[in-house]
């Protein structure tokens, strides 16, 4: 991964900072503004779904949230840290919409290269491999070559690498995306269980029964932030019977 790190340190951490604030982001692609002032905040715990149409910016606000990218105006901050941050990197899981693995590896071995990343070892590291590939029901694919995996399998390999160590935020651009709807139930039993635990996730998604289970929603079109609120929120002021009627209805427009 190619991060564009500073590594000077910033404010403290304070228990009352929001895990992700974001203040008047704006970020252009040449003479396109693709992110347009868009200020935000996901507090510790939240499951916030970020909706859009495709290419509105999601991944490109995922991409400035973890550090990834950097705003060409406006200011992001992860638990208080300035954004892009180098020792944050240990506090939050990324699940990239294309999956970043080394193919000729196998699981096993893409996990322990992620796990040194992360500062893992021994037999917590060797604990963490087996609880993750568990979570997304891949225990049996070990020793796989990651060439040998579908598409489906490469995501789910993903999303575990992504809750290797534990975080305190997960950042998931487009989690379910070609996984069946059995296993995509028990990933979000997964997620449930692990915001009950105190994990913040962000996530994005085109499907609207994902987005119903977030506590907050923020709705994306053309790059700005059209509507935030719990997704009773957006159906009453809307006054929609369904998120996907309350998407449109605040602007949300045509899905993908
Ligand atoms: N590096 C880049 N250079 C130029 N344009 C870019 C770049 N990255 C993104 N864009 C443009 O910015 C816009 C927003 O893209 P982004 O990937 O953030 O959308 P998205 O909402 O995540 O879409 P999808 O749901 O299809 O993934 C698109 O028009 C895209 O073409």
């Amino acid at each position: 991964m190619n991060v564009p790190l500073s590594s000077t340190s910033s404010a403290a951490v304070h228990a009352q900072d929001p895990l992700v604030d974001l203040v008047g982001i704006v970020r252009r692609f040449g003479d396109r503004t693709v992110l347009d002032d868009i200020s935000l905040r996901v507090e510790r715990g939240e499951l916030f779904g970020l909706l859009g149409p495709s290419g509105s910016g999601k991944t490109t606000l995922i991409k400035l949230i973890t550090g990834i990218d950097k705003a060409d105006k406006g200011s992001v901050r992860m638990l208080g840290e300035l954004m892009p941050k180098l020792s944050m990197l240990q506090r939050f899981g990324y699940m990239a919409q294309s999956d970043a693995l080394y193919n000729e590896l196998t699981a096993r071995e893409n996990l322990i290269f992620f796990a040194s990343l992360y500062g893992l070892k021994g037999p917590h590291r060797n604990k963490r491999i087996q609880e993750a590939m568990n979570i997304v029901n891949l225990l049996d694919h070990l020793n796989k070559p990651v060439s040998a995996y579908s598409g489906g399998m490469k995501r789910r390999l993903s999303l575990a690498i992504s809750l290797l160590h534990e975080p305190e935020l997960l950042v998931l651009d487009e989690p379910t995306v070609g996984i069946d709807p059995v296993l995509r139930q028990s990933i979000w039993k997964e997620l449930g269980a692990m915001r009950a635990k105190g994990t913040t996730i962000i996530l994005t998604t085109h499907v609207m029964d994902e987005a119903e289970k977030c506590d907050r929603l923020g709705l994306i079109r053309d790059g700005k932030l059209t509507a935030v609120g719990t997704p009773d929120e957006l159906k009453q002021s809307s006054g929609s019977a369904t998120i996907e009627e309350a998407f449109i209805a605040l602007g949300g427009g045509a899905e993908k």
